[in-house]
């Protein structure tokens, strides 16, 4: 085998009859999932069923009640805000938990494949939403994580840097190949970005789509919008 065909066909997570529950409140139940390096899966679901209960879960920030998660190394987070630290640099930002002489020269690298290059010693508070997402994304992939998950990144963005945005990410897990959960409410942004489109329903997938199926696209933007439990506003 290949070294490429190692990388795609090796696990970035395994998830084996997950339980969840706040207190008496059970959220996850009997979930299964497998993402392999290099996969960009999304997770669509209705709003409270689960999705982030279920990245957290997978970022090891949350216990678990029952089954097992085995995650390939540390995973990486993003989130629909930014979480910068105002009072560090840009590349201090960006190797916060890093250790090593060459973090500076790490930041810059990951700095200028978000298309932020030379803005090293630059503050926080002088980005744009988009670009800020952008130095999140650099300080999840300067870790070079197995596993990234990605908590409904560019749901806060304007249309057109989303959509900027959107091109950058697949760029870069097509070049740094980590296995890839995206939470979203958006079915055009899974249909766009995932290879796999998984449905979350009574705390467990209920329905998986691979790529293939998304070139049918009214049809198959319907049968989703179904399985969400929402009509199709095309009908
Ligand atoms: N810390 C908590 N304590 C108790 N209940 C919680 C907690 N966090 C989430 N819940 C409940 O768990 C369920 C799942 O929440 P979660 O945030 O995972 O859903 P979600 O699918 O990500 O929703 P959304 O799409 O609206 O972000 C909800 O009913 C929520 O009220």
């Amino acid at each position: 085998m290949n070294a490429h065909a190692e990388v795609a066909t090796a696990s970035a997570v395994t998830v084996r009859s997950l339980r969840r529950a706040y207190g008496a409140r059970v959220v996850i139940e009997g979930l299964d999932l497998r993402i392999a390096r290099g996969e960009f899966v999304a997770l669509l679901g209705q709003s409270g069923c689960g999705k982030t209960t279920l990245l957290r879960a997978l970022a090891g920030l949350d216990p678990i009640e029952g089954g097992d998660i085995e995650v390939a190394g540390r995973p990486a987070v993003v989130f629909q805000e930014h979480r910068l630290l105002p009072w560090e640099s840009l590349w201090r930002n960006v190797t916060l938990g890093l250790d090593g002489a060459d973090a500076r020269d790490r930041a810059e690298a990951a700095l200028a494949e978000v298309g932020l290059g030379g803005r090293l010693d630059d503050w926080p508070r002088n980005l744009s939403g988009g670009q800020a997402q952008r130095v999140a994304l650099a300080r999840a992939l300067v870790q070079e994580p197995a596993l990234l998950l990605l908590d409904e990144p560019f749901a806060a963005l304007d249309a057109l840097t989303r959509i900027r945005m959107h091109a950058l990410v697949r760029d870069l897990v097509d070049r740094h190949q980590p296995g890839v959960l995206l939470v979203t409410h958006d079915v055009d942004e899974a249909i766009t970005l995932a290879d796999r489109i998984l449905v979350m329903r009574d705390g467990h997938i209920a329905a998986e789509h691979r790529s293939t199926e998304k070139h049918v696209t009214p049809e198959f933007r319907a049968r989703l919008l179904a399985e969400l439990g929402v009509s199709s506003d095309r009908d």
